[in-house]
């Protein structure tokens, strides 16, 4: 058994999700016992600037050094508060906060681009510095890998999905609502089950919603509660059909995507097409949430090789009960439940997901499924940084 903290904070930038697990076994077949998990919101001025940056505003070298070791100090100390009352972990996982994410080109488009054919993602909150404030060995900046190898770095949740939700009888779709919302398929474990096994990301999560929420509340809210406005309005069908010809929900996957793509400026576009409909801010949140339930069940329609038995919801977007309804209502007979009610933490699922990542590379286990992410092959994913004790020891 190893104890192990497991740290993320998404692209909703909400807080820094911290898990302590005890995993056991090895690779695929591997058991979790949930110790402890909590979220720690960042300070405010600290958010605010990562938000900024996210969406693309320019940056010198000397504060991304500031930033970058903020968000550092604040993922040692969620490591540490963690831990207290429990024995310590020996390994940490720490996924960081994605800044940048550039899918790679895709080259049968054969577009004339002056952008690398490799894709680019930027975690920031160095390992190093977390392995030194929490002397506890620490595994980061887990995309990097898979990118060189021709993925897309991201999703890369599927893998441990597989491990964690695989069965003998019923087929899943894991559907992560973050900022961004991302799909696992794990066929049912039959046959050649593990040609099946895909995922990728299918388009916005909470980021609109979110946004709009901020723009119609003048800052005072950042997200709908349990859906609750948004359910008080009506959907724009209309808008809806005109967002999802985006050219996103119409490239087969592999496929990656961020803020870049879903982000203010697209929340611009949005409000400026709502404009000419005359919209109550409930009806745009309707809107909005209706699109993002749309996107994903237009994912699952088009590129899945087959509907799944049940899906199960995680992330914050399975707390919005608006969504989750329509997402049910989109998709019936099928169920819709959360990872909760199969035993799985819905908050805390991609924090667990990056402390068994951590495992898989310390016991030389590859990370990534190429099959999601699109890597040419299995890679081990991130970079070891040792505690400050061995390191002494071994210079000794
Ligand atoms: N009770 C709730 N009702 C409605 N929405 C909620 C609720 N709780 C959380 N959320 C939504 O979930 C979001 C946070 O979700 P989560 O922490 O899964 O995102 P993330 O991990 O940052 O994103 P990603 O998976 O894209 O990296 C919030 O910004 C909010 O929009
Ligand atoms: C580049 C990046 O941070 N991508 C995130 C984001 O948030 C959801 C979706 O987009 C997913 O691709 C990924 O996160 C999860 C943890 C993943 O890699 O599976």
């Amino acid at each position: 058994m190893t104890r192990v903290v497991g740290l993320i904070s998404g692209t909703s930038v909400d807080g820094i999700d911290a898990v302590l697990v005890d995993i056991h076994g090895q690779d695929l077949e591997i058991k979790i016992d949930l110790v402890a998990g909590a979220t720690y919101p960042y300070p405010k001025k600290l958010r605010e600037r990562i938000l900024e940056v996210c969406v693309g505003a320019s940056i010198s070298m000397a504060e991304l050094a500031e930033l970058d070791d903020a968000i550092a100090c604040a993922f040692a100390e969620a490591a540490n508060r963690i831990q207290v009352g429990h024995e310590k972990a020996t390994l940490i996982g720490s996924h960081g906060q994605t800044i940048y994410h550039q899918p790679p080109e895709r080259i049968e488009q054969e577009k004339i681009s002056s952008k690398s054919p490799i894709g680019y993602s930027l975690q920031i909150g160095r390992g190093a510095v977390i392995a030194n404030l929490t002397n506890t060995k620490t595994i980061s900046n887990f995309r990097v890998a898979d990118i060189a190898v021709g993925g897309h770095g991201a999703p890369l949740v599927p893998r441990v999905d597989l491990a964690l939700f695989g069965d003998p009888q019923i087929s899943s779709c894991i559907q992560n609502i973050g900022g961004i919302a991302n799909l696992a398929y794990i066929p049912a474990f039959q046959g050649n089950y593990l040609d099946k096994v895909c995922g990728w990301d299918t388009g916005p999560g909470n980021s609109l919603l979110d946004f709009a929420v901020e723009h119609l509340t003048n800052g005072a809210k950042t997200y709908d509660e349990n859906g609750a406005w948004g359910a008080s309005g009506t959907p724009c069908q209309t808008l809806v059909e005109k967002w999802l010809q985006h050219e996103y929900f119409h490239l087969a996957p592999p496929k990656s995507t961020g803020k870049e793509l879903f982000g203010r400026d697209y929340l611009q576009h949005c409000l400026q097409d709502a404009s000419e409909y005359q919209l109550s801010p409930a009806d745009i949140l309707a809107t909005l949430t209706e699109f993002t339930a749309v996107s994903i069940v237009h994912n699952y329609r088009n590129f899945l090789p087959q509907m799944p038995q049940r899906v199960l919801l995680c992330g914050g977007g399975s707390r919005n009960l608006y969504l989750k309804q329509r997402l049910q209502e989109l998709l019936a007979p099928i169920p819709v439940l959360t990872t909760d009610e199969v035993g799985v933490s819905a908050d805390f699922k991609e924090a667990i997901a990056f402390a068994v990542l951590a495992y898989w590379r310390e016991s030389g286990a590859p990370g990534n499924l190429p099959s999601a992410t699109g890597a040419s092959h299995e890679v081990l994913l991130g970079e070891i940084h040792q505690p400050r004790i061995q390191e002494l020891a071994t210079s000794a």
